[in-house]
């Protein structure tokens, strides 16, 4: 090969060469392939760059868009005032006394045949001998000595004698106000609720709870039924849907003392109002049952003087509740009962008789199984029920 054959050679392969590379530079204008950018210019580069960005990472340093949690929608529990009046239709049962008694006595001259009537009557309703033989005996001669059988002036004198048996004097408050301690600071009310287990209880205090709520008072639940940790999840679903806190433990027969102590240092480290603690209430024998509420009650006091112990007595049980009952009264301080499922029985005459057996007023009554089913209990309101 000659040099200048070798020239042409290498002068070929140069334009072959620079017509390859040409063609590629062409093809990538045309937009087959990414323009070779520097990734950190890319963004400055793309007008859609802001609108298409991923979202900053956590490794990124600016803050993280915060997405605010769904507020739970509380339930505003029923007004208090006047639920008596709301619910009498489910006194019906225990109406029939007032009925069967109205009519008796608007028959006139009545016969020892027609007190015996009366009698069984409201010995059927559960009233009890003694109010009886005394609702009688007034009854006898205020109806001898008027000598009428007009019904509105008959209907007058038995309202006036029912409500005398009720008792429209005893003082039924609840107390759930904060008082003021020894060592002048602020305590919440405490209630400490105590029963059989059954009677409903649990469903009692998460409605006293939502009465309180409806009265706008804070409060705080606690679950010291620690035998059944069923009664404490009962308890958070109810307090929830009202946003009212609820102190239990996670430990299935815990001490429920300890869970009381907690619920009313909850409450007075909060500032609530009131406190009300629930029970387990299990009948083994006396001495243990008044061991273990002498304790809770012991242990409560330590935080906040115990305001108020409730009885809660299911008023279907007749004179086996009563017998239950006087073992809570002779083991624990009771200021007050609930009467609970008074919608289901005729006996609505409990009512006479638990007040005059344990010397505490009926203050609330339980009247169905729903969230505001429980009402102050107003013997004026009941008596017109009686007699509707
Ligand atoms: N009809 C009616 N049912 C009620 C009333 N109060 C409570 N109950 C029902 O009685 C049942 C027992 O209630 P609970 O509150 O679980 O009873 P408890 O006394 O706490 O029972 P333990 O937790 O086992 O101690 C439930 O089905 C309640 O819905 C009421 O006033 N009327």
């Amino acid at each position: 090969m000659t040099d200048q054959t070798l020239i042409l050679l290498v002068v070929l392969a140069v334009v072959v060469l620079g017509v390859v590379l040409g063609g590629i530079g062409l093809l990538r204008r045309r937009g087959g392939g990414a323009p070779t950018v520097p990734p950190e210019t890319a963004e400055t580069l793309d007008p859609d760059a802001e609108a298409t960005a991923a979202p900053p990472t956590a490794a990124t340093d600016e803050p993280a868009t915060e997405v605010p949690a769904p507020t739970p929608t509380l339930e505003r529990p029923e007004p208090v005032a006047g639920r008596l009046q709301r619910l009498r239709a489910r006194l019906a049962r225990s109406g029939t006394v007032g009925q069967a008694l109205l009519s008796i006595l608007s028959r006139g001259d009545l016969t020892e045949s027609d007190w015996e009537e009366i009698e069984e009557t409201l010995l059927l309703a559960d009233v009890g001998i003694g109010p009886t033989t005394e609702l009688m005996d007034t009854l006898r001669t205020r109806t001898k000595v008027l000598g009428t059988t007009d019904p509105e002036v008959v209907r007058g004198v038995l309202r006036e004698e029912l409500l005398a048996l009720v008792g429209p004097d005893m003082d039924r408050r609840l107390a759930a106000t904060p008082v003021v301690g020894d060592d002048g600071e602020p305590h919440p009310a405490t209630v400490l609720v105590v029963g059989v287990n059954g009677n409903g209880k649990t469903t009692t205090v998460a409605k006293l709870a939502r009465v309180l709520v409806a009265e706008g008072k804070s409060v705080v639940l606690g679950a010291a039924d620690t035998f059944r940790a069923a009664a404490a999840d009962q308890l958070e679903t109810w307090g929830s849907r009202v946003g009212v806190d609820v102190v239990r433990s996670d430990r299935e027969g815990a001490d429920p003392a300890a869970v009381a102590f907690d619920a009313v240092k909850q409450g007075r480290e909060a500032g609530a109002d009131s406190v009300i603690v629930d029970t387990a209430g299990r009948l083994q024998n006396k001495q243990d049952l008044m061991d273990e509420l002498g304790k809770i009650k012991r242990v409560m006091s330590r935080q906040a003087p115990v305001g108020e112990v409730l009885l809660v007595l299911d008023a279907t049980t007749g004179q086996n509740g009563m017998r239950q009952a006087q073992v809570f009264a002779d083991v624990v301080d009771i200021s007050g009962i609930v009467l609970t499922k008074l919608d289901g029985t005729a006996k609505g005459g409990i009512v006479v008789t638990v007040q005059r057996e344990l010397g505490v007023p009926v203050k609330f009554v339980g009247l169905g199984e729903g969230a505001d089913d429980l009402a102050p209990f107003v013997p004026e309101e009941f008596v017109d029920a009686l007699l509707s």
